[in-house]
């Protein structure tokens, strides 16, 4: 197991956003966090990597209490690819080196640079290295931020809607790509998704949110009529497509 969410509670104000969420993650899982919108998906994200401050419960990463970590620490660890972000103006290249911040002393090493090469070049992103991320569309902007987080080389990925600006083919191929490295170098990640079939194409473990609580966590098997018109309160149905669940509203 490498991450543990034990009883987190949070709240905004008076409002109870997320009420005693517990569940784990292993090493190399890949994890859809589902829910309608407000379900407390992103509030998750942001007190797993302490953006937030829980009021109660404890996040553990490889049994360590994040809140016994230095903010360094916390940054080799868990990498994090917010919904929305403002950052100033610079290149592909350089917006992806500063993943490599927390392992960076002086300056970047021909290991980091190598790095982040590798990474333009895995995200097809290597012709837009000197290009500047202010003149990038919404999905060129969204893969570098994925690229960033990737260059971290973090034990945990946690990604707020990574794929809302991309395109079908890009969808899946960032997807595919995360999920290989996932797989090849142990990295678990936790992806926040409003599109159920590509979660069911992504993830191996499905975390679905109702009222600031899990309504359910386990393997496909949750993903049913049933707990999609719980959550949703949507009717779909459930067909099997060269041996693959699809769903479809009704
Ligand atoms: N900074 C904030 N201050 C006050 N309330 C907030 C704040 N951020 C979020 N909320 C509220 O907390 C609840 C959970 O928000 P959150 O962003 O975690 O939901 P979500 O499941 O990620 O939603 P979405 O799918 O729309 O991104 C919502 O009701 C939202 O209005």
């Amino acid at each position: 197991m490498i991450l543990r969410v034990d009883n987190l509670t949070f709240s905004y104000h008076s409002k109870l956003v997320l009420d005693k969420v517990s569940f784990s993650i292993d090493r190399g899982e890949c994890v859809a966090i589902l829910g309608i919108n407000g379900a407390g998906k992103s509030t998750l994200l942001k007190c797993i990597n302490r953006i937030l401050t829980p009021e109660g419960g404890c996040v553990f990463i490889d049994s360590i209490d994040i809140t016994k970590m230095h903010q360094i620490d916390i940054a080799k660890n868990i990498g994090y690819v917010p919904q929305r972000t403002n950052t100033t103006r610079m290149t592909v290249f350089d917006a992806v080196l500063l993943g490599r911040r927390p392992y960076i002393k002086i300056d970047a090493t021909n290991e980091d640079i190598d790095i982040v090469n590798d990474i333009l070049k895995n995200l097809s992103l290597e012709d837009y290295s000197l290009k500047y991320i202010d003149e990038l569309s919404g999905g060129e902007f969204q893969k570098v931020l994925i690229a960033r987080a990737l260059a971290q080389q973090p034990k945990v990925l946690l990604l707020d809607e990574p794929t809302s600006s991309l395109d079908l083919k890009n969808q899946i191929e960032v997807l595919d790509f995360i999920k290989d490295i996932a797989k090849k170098n142990g990295i678990s990640v936790v992806v926040v998704i409003h599109d159920l079939n590509l979660a069911l194409r992504f993830a191996d473990k499905y975390i679905l949110m109702r009222d600031s609580r899990i309504y359910s966590v386990g393997g496909e098997e949750v993903i049913t009529e049933e707990s999609i018109r719980d959550v949703y309160s949507v009717d779909v149905k459930i067909e099997n497509i060269s041996n693959k669940k699809i769903i479809i509203p009704i």
